[in-house]
């Protein structure tokens, strides 16, 4: 099977050394034989034992212990466990015993990478806890970006570290995030229920140079994107996130008609946002159901994004369109999202699952 010959060499020494070390992982990974890490972990001491891509079955791993895995330090290896929730994909790496990322921005892009490297949509990392928190959570996007929170990550970390520190049943941790402290809760069915904080609403901290409202903040405002004015509604879950319904042309979105690919990234760009933005597009189903697809800064089109849900709903309150207690669906299935009165805070509650173990050689 190719494997070297696969990968494009870049200029830098650097680079070049990465680029070459990948062509490792990509011949393991996609020879690992899944149902052999249940029963015989050996196979993980020597991915390239089954060489047959054309046999690969994915299962899910229930034997194995993540922990002994990951204990694993041999240098120049980085082991890894892919997660998603509803396919919004994830490389989680152990990094506890560091407060530095055991990887480089450019390293991710490469890892990310859905040819020539794993594949994901960012790279977690799992590290000490600050300021009194259990965990800190750390993300790189799959373009080498850092942003402040990643909602299906947190429910993809919160098993993570069940995993590491063989915790069974009903789980809650404190982590440590860019956009401050967040809670996952692993509830007895596996899913996890994240108290994601409270929503930031003043243009100036979402951010948005957008002309806020009385409240200072920005909801049903007009943005010009290449001659079509959208209403949007913009929202910080610690990252930014513009959210729309509807343009001029069509007050009511029927999203699956939407050309992601050549919008998305207008909005992401736009000078309105110095910090580039989330972009949600919404339709309403009804008072308690949206349907939303997202173009996400630094990751681009995703099949979820529980930040993005969160702001959906936050948005739908503020705009008069839903109530506060709503699922959403995502290209990548349903999320269910609480703005609650009580404490101002946005409850999300979603699935978090394995996809497979792999080392990869950095
Ligand atoms: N998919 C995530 C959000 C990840 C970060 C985002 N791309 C950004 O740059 O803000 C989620 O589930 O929230």
């Amino acid at each position: 099977m190719a494997t070297a010959a696969a990968i494009s060499l870049s200029p830098s020494p650097q680079i070049r050394r990465l680029s070459a070390s990948i062509a490792t992982p990509i011949r393991s990974i996609s020879s690992l034989h899944f149902d052999s890490l249940r029963s015989n972990s050996s196979s993980l001491r020597n991915p390239s034992i089954r060489v047959s891509a054309s046999s690969m079955r994915v299962g899910t791993p229930e034997k194995i212990s993540t922990a002994s895995f990951l204990d694993r330090r041999e240098s120049g290896f980085l082991h890894f466990v892919k997660y998603h929730g509803l396919g919004n994909d994830f490389i989680l790496v152990d990094n506890r015993d560091s407060a530095e990322p055991r990887i480089t921005p450019e390293q991710a892009v490469k890892l990310c990478d859905r040819n020539f490297g794993i594949g994901a949509d960012g790279v977690i990392f799992a590290m000490s806890g600050v300021n009194g928190t259990d965990y800190t959570m750390r993300i790189f996007n799959s373009d080498g970006s850092e942003p402040e929170m990643c909602g299906n990550g947190v429910r993809c970390f919160a098993r993570f570290i069940a995993e590491l520190e063989n915790l069974y049943g009903k789980q809650s941790f404190t982590v440590h995030t860019g956009a401050g402290l967040i809670v996952p809760e692993i509830q007895e069915d596996g899913k996890v229920k994240v108290d994601m904080g409270e929503p930031i609403l003043k243009a100036s901290n979402v951010p948005t140079k957008l002309p806020a409202n009385k409240d200072q903040a920005v909801v049903k405002s007009d943005l010009n994107v290449d001659g079509v004015i959208w209403n949007v509604t913009c929202v910080s879950m610690g990252n930014p996130h513009c959210v729309t319904f509807g343009n001029q042309e069509s007050q009511n979105l029927t999203v699956d008609e939407l050309n992601l690919a050549v919008v998305g990234p207008k909005f992401e760009h736009h000078e309105m946002f110095p910090a580039r933005t989330n972009t949600e597009f919404v339709e309403v189903v009804s008072h308690e159901h949206l349907k939303m697809r997202v173009w996400e800064r630094g990751a681009g089109a995703t099949l979820a994004c529980g930040t993005g849900a969160c702001a959906v709903v936050v948005a739908a309150v503020l705009e008069g369109r839903a109530g506060r207690s709503c699922t959403v669906d995502l290209p990548g299935g349903p999320l269910d999202i609480e703005w609650k009165e009580e404490d101002n805070h946005v409850y999300m509650t979603g699935p978090a699952e394995v996809v497979f173990y792999g080392s990869v050689a950095v």
